[in-house]
């Protein structure tokens, strides 16, 4: 018997992509209940800084509520492309759309790897800016609060930034970037400056915000295990291009160093050292 699909992904969206066949409908039934998340669409993306040609045609859907992970050789454009995706950067030629929305600038927020927060500000400060507009309306407070709350920071809320551990201060950078309850949230290497542990538990973290709030999950990482252990989808850029777009069916939660996991973490790895071969 077919286990029923716990989301409001539209049938649609899911018949859109190709890989999504009957068994990736049973392994998605840990995705988010309510998808708040825009689908993404790229043709044709291109982006040049001089002579430095960079993205050389991206072509990609991403629909609604999909956790896609994005890896490849250092330098090969990872960064460049969250960042015209959040309108960081202007595009050369192509297009970048989500869906029929009015896309507002809270609907996208990004997170890096250093956290950025405002040193002269309190915690809970630093989480409001991340309403943006919305900074000075009535509830700004409590909506920090409660953020804070999901990042598990509480406690935190009066103490200045640095007086805070590294993994404290990227759940302050994760409550900024969801406390305007984004619709596409992405994560430019967050975790990579963080010890073994502190990343599991963020990794753990990020997963279950993601399937709480039920945003568009785009994630550039150089950990393969990572992107295998989150993603739903991983796409592989070289040369400019999306090289290989592999789909994660395991079900969630994932166990961590399962062989299923290895697997497909072998295989994507042997994609990138045949890219760093042509180097
Ligand atoms: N503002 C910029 N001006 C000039 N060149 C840039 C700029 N931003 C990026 N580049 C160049 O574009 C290329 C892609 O950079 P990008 O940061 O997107 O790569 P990446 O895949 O994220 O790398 P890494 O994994 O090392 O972080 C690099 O050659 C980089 O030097």
């Amino acid at each position: 018997m077919q286990t029923a699909l716990r989301t409001s992904l539209p049938e649609t969206e899911l018949a859109s992509h190709a890989n999504f066949a009957p068994q990736a409908r049973v392994a998605r039934e840990e995705r988010p209940v309510h998808v708040s998340g825009l689908p993404l669409t790229i043709r044709g993306l291109r982006k040049s800084y001089g002579d430095n040609e960079v993205l050389r045609g991206i072509d990609l859907h991403i629909p609604a509520g999909q956790f896609v992970a994005i890896v490849g050789k250092s330098g090969c454009g990872k960064s460049t492309l969250l960042r015209l995706i959040a309108g960081l950067e202007k595009i050369d030629a192509g297009s970048i759309s989500f869906g029929d929305a009015a896309v507002q600038p809270e609907d996208i927020r990004v997170m890096f790897q250093e956290p950025r927060l405002l040193p002269w500000a309190r915690v809970l400060s630093n989480v409001e800016v991340g309403l943006g507009r919305d900074r000075s309306s009535g509830d700004a407070h409590a909506r920090a609060e409660k953020t804070l709350t999901e990042v598990g920071l509480t406690d935190k809320r009066d103490q200045w930034p640095s007086v805070l551990s590294g993994g404290q201060k990227q759940r302050v950078a994760l409550a900024r970037a969801l406390v305007s309850h984004p619709r596409v949230l992405a994560f430019d290497e967050p975790l990579g400056a963080l010890d073994a542990l502190t990343r599991i538990s963020m990794q753990r973290l990020l997963e279950r915000v993601w399937r709480d709030q039920g945003f568009t999950a785009i994630l550039v990482t150089h950990d393969v295990a990572e992107a295998v252990a989150l993603a739903d989808r991983v796409l592989v850029i070289d040369e400019g291009r999306i090289a290989h777009d592999v789909m994660v069916n395991t079900a969630r939660p994932r166990e961590r160093g399962s062989a299923e996991l290895a697997a497909l973490e072998g295989s994507i790895l042997s994609h990138l050292l045949s890219a760093e071969d042509r180097t």
